[in-house]
């Protein structure tokens, strides 16, 4: 059996772009967030998304201990929020560099953020270093913000939906010329 190391791995996960969002908690464990691009839509009955969270992850406990989060999906405007939310940098520092509400459960919600999920977690996979985090979304935001902060060969990109048609989104690169 050909056994793949963790930096071929992530030399070529660096290949796939992603979505951008800051994942948030708040409740009697603390409040803590993280940027994350390992989250992907599940199912939609009932509606269910995963986010994949380093055990290491400084908002590990609160996370887990709070059972809920809000995924901030991130638009253009947001590259150094997310610069921060991937940092080391302590929790008062990253949310007092946004401005926040909340929804149903309790977690942050980024003010102009593209769209929010929040939710609770409703199953945890141990995988590896990962806890996969299987979350019923209770309540939902979505903006009319027509653009979505994408990482990809380890740097963030924009892709912006057609003026024409905002439900159609033109590839990257012709944004970028
Ligand atoms: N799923 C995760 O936990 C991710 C963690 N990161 C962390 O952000 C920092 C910067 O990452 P990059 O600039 O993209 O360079 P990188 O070389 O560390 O990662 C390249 C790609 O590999 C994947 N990856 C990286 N670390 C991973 C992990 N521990 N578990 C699962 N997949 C992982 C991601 O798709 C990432 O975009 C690193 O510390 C990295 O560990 C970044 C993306 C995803
Ligand atoms: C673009 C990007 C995507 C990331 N995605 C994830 C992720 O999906 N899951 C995760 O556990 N960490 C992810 N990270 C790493 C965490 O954001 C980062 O480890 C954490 O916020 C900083 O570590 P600390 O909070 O433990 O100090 C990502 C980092 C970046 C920059």
């Amino acid at each position: 059996m050909t056994m793949i190391g963790c930096q071929d791995y992530r030399d070529a996960m660096a290949c796939l772009g992603a979505a951008v969002n800051i994942v948030t908690t708040d409740g009697a464990e603390g409040r803590a967030g993280f940027t994350a691009s390992a989250v992907c839509s599940v199912t939609d009955d009932p509606p269910t998304l995963l986010v994949c969270l380093n055990r290491s992850s400084s908002a590990h406990a609160s996370v887990l201990g709070n059972g809920v989060i809000c995924v901030n999906v991130l638009s253009a405007d947001h590259e150094a929020l997310s610069r921060l939310f991937g940092s080391g940098v302590p929790a008062d520092q990253r949310f007092g560099a946004g401005v926040w509400s909340t929804l149903e459960t309790g977690a942050p919600v980024l003010a102009d953020c593209t769209a929010a999920f929040d939710c609770r977690i409703s199953e945890v996979a141990n995988v590896g270093t990962h806890d996969v985090l299987f979350c019923s979304v209770v309540a939902l935001k979505r903006s009319n913000l027509a653009d979505n902060l994408i990482y990809f060969n380890r740097r963030y990109h924009v892709v912006r939906a057609s003026q024409q048609d905002p439900n159609h989104c033109v590839p990257l690169m012709e944004k970028r010329r």
